[in-house]
């Protein structure tokens, strides 16, 4: 018997039931997150067919998507889009008859559902997590199976705590020695993206190894892991380590006492066998990773900060040659030109990629003494309430309001078109977001994904550079 990865540890764990004709899998779910985007129909379907939520106490819901991030203690009167206050109430309603744990709008614990969950210590190593939203691979970073569902899978899992899924093949990026200094996970993400493409990890569950992943904080490989989406593939995951436990230890739901140590001693058996079986390995030297951001408008189209944006007259491939014209037009960038220094009229630091602690302080490190350039709207937006306190403990909100910053209340905010921070037609944002997608931050706006760092130094200087 050859040993097995992480990912098939974790799968067997859970397996109930195989059928053998379609080759689908019933597998057990330890922690089902959830938000007012993708759960009105779902609660609704159990309703019309009379069932009750299998595990309530198994399930988190906050509400992220659709929240304002200022005035939020005005509450739901405060929502002024009809469709979004009417979602933001159903789930208040569903979780409530349900009797869900719930973090309203409002409440120090809420904020973007992939930072609660790591936050609250629900997300823990060799859980098997779903959320309907595509960005749950970021839990992976624990050593958890998580990935987004769909709404009809929603409604499967409140029902019976269960998901009807195939099992992905197994795919390792191995990330050899050391990120240079000033070289983050958001720059190693976006760099592997651009190297297998957007498609990728299509049907693969990716598993990040080597000295460089196991040098990153916790906060660093969820911002990988979170990524993992956007290079095609189901999951991430980083095995858990020292590091993964300084993190949890003491968080509301982790375990207590000696229910410590049996957890523990279970995490550490999670990691790959040595002589595992691999579908496919990337090999990445974490020294070749410069800082990178992205000219185009799909996440595999980044470069390297010191690099020319591509020159379609040099691209033979009709098809690559039309999708490279196409986004420097909608970008209104010039072929073959230096990327640093393109003007930007708007920077917004959040979302579930970077808008945790450690993220604030990269930021707060460039920000500090200086001030946002002349003509430009900068945001910072704290992924959760408990981020936004820890932060104003450091003073960290002083360092980004002094600067010229705007510190707002936590939210998915200008990571999507969702709620009332949105881009202007034409403007061109610094986001640490991760998906730059036309129309994504507002109808016309135009993205670039970097890191919290260098969109800091974008707000300042006013430029990419
Ligand atoms: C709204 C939600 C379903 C969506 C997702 O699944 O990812 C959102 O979070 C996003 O990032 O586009
Ligand atoms: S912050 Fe952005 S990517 Fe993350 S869940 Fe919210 S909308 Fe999706």
């Amino acid at each position: 018997m050859p040993g097995k990865t992480l990912y098939d540890k974790i799968w067997d764990a859970h397996l109930v039931d195989t059928d053998a004709a379609s080759g689908d899998a019933l597998i057990y779910i330890d922690l089902h997150l959830i938000h007012e985007v993708t759960t009105p129909q779902a609660f609704s379907g159990l309703k019309a067919n009379g069932r009750k939520v299998r595990r309530p106490e198994l399930t988190l819901a906050v509400a992220d998507h659709n929240t304002p991030t200022e005035n939020q203690a005005a509450g739901l009167e405060g929502v002024r889009d009809e469709a979004a206050r009417n979602q933001l109430s159903a789930l208040s309603r569903n979780v409530a008859e349900y009797g869900i744990e719930f973090f309203p709008m409002g409440d120090v614990r809420n904020g973007i559902v992939h930072v609660v969950g790591p936050e609250q210590g629900r997300t823990q190593p060799g859980m098997t997590i779903v959320c309907g939203d595509s960005h749950t691979s970021t839990h992976g970073a624990f050593g958890a199976l998580a990935h987004g569902i769909g709404t009809s899978e929603v409604e499967h899992v409140l029902a019976t705590q269960t998901l009807r899924t195939q099992k992905s093949r197994n795919m390792a990026i191995d990330v050899s020695g050391q990120l240079r200094e000033g070289v983050t996970a958001k720059d190693l993400a976006l760099h592997l993206i651009s190297v297998i493409g957007t498609a990728g990890g299509t049907g693969h569950v990716m598993e990040y190894r080597g000295e460089a992943v196991r040098a990153l904080s916790m906060e660093g490989r969820m911002t990988l892991c979170n990524l993992s989406i956007e290079g095609g593939a189901r999951a991430g995951l980083v095995a858990p380590d020292e590091t993964t436990f300084a993190y949890m230890k003491g968080r509301p739901a982790a375990p207590k006492a000696g229910a410590w140590d049996v957890a523990k001693s279970y995490w550490e058996t999670l990691y790959s066998d040595d002589d595992a079986q691999w579908d496919r390995i990337v090999e990445i030297r974490g020294e070749d990773v410069e800082p990178t951001v992205t000219w185009g408008t799909s996440p595999e189209q980044a470069m390297p900060l010191s690099g020319n944006t591509p020159d379609p007259a040099i691209i033979t491939d009709p098809v690559r040659k039309a999708a490279v014209e196409r986004a420097l037009h909608y970008m209104d960038l010039a072929p073959g030109a230096p990327i640093a220094g393109t003007p930007v009229q708007r920077v917004f630091i959040g979302s579930c990629t970077n808008s945790r602690i450690e993220d604030l302080r990269e930021a707060a490190r460039v920000a500090s003494g200086s001030k946002v350039a002349d003509g430009v709207r900068a945001m910072v937006v704290p992924g959760s309430g408990l981020v936004r306190a820890q932060a104003e403990a450091e003073g960290l909100d002083r360092v980004f309001i002094e600067a010229g910053f705007e510190w707002r209340e936590p939210g998915c905010s200008m990571c999507l078109g969702m709620n009332p921070d949105i881009l202007a037609p034409g403007e061109r944002c610094a986001s640490t977001s991760n998906r730059n997608f036309e129309g994504r931050q507002g109808r016309g706006g135009r993205t670039h994904l970097m890191s919290p760092a260098l969109a800091a130094r974008a707000a300042i200087t006013g430029v990419i550079g």
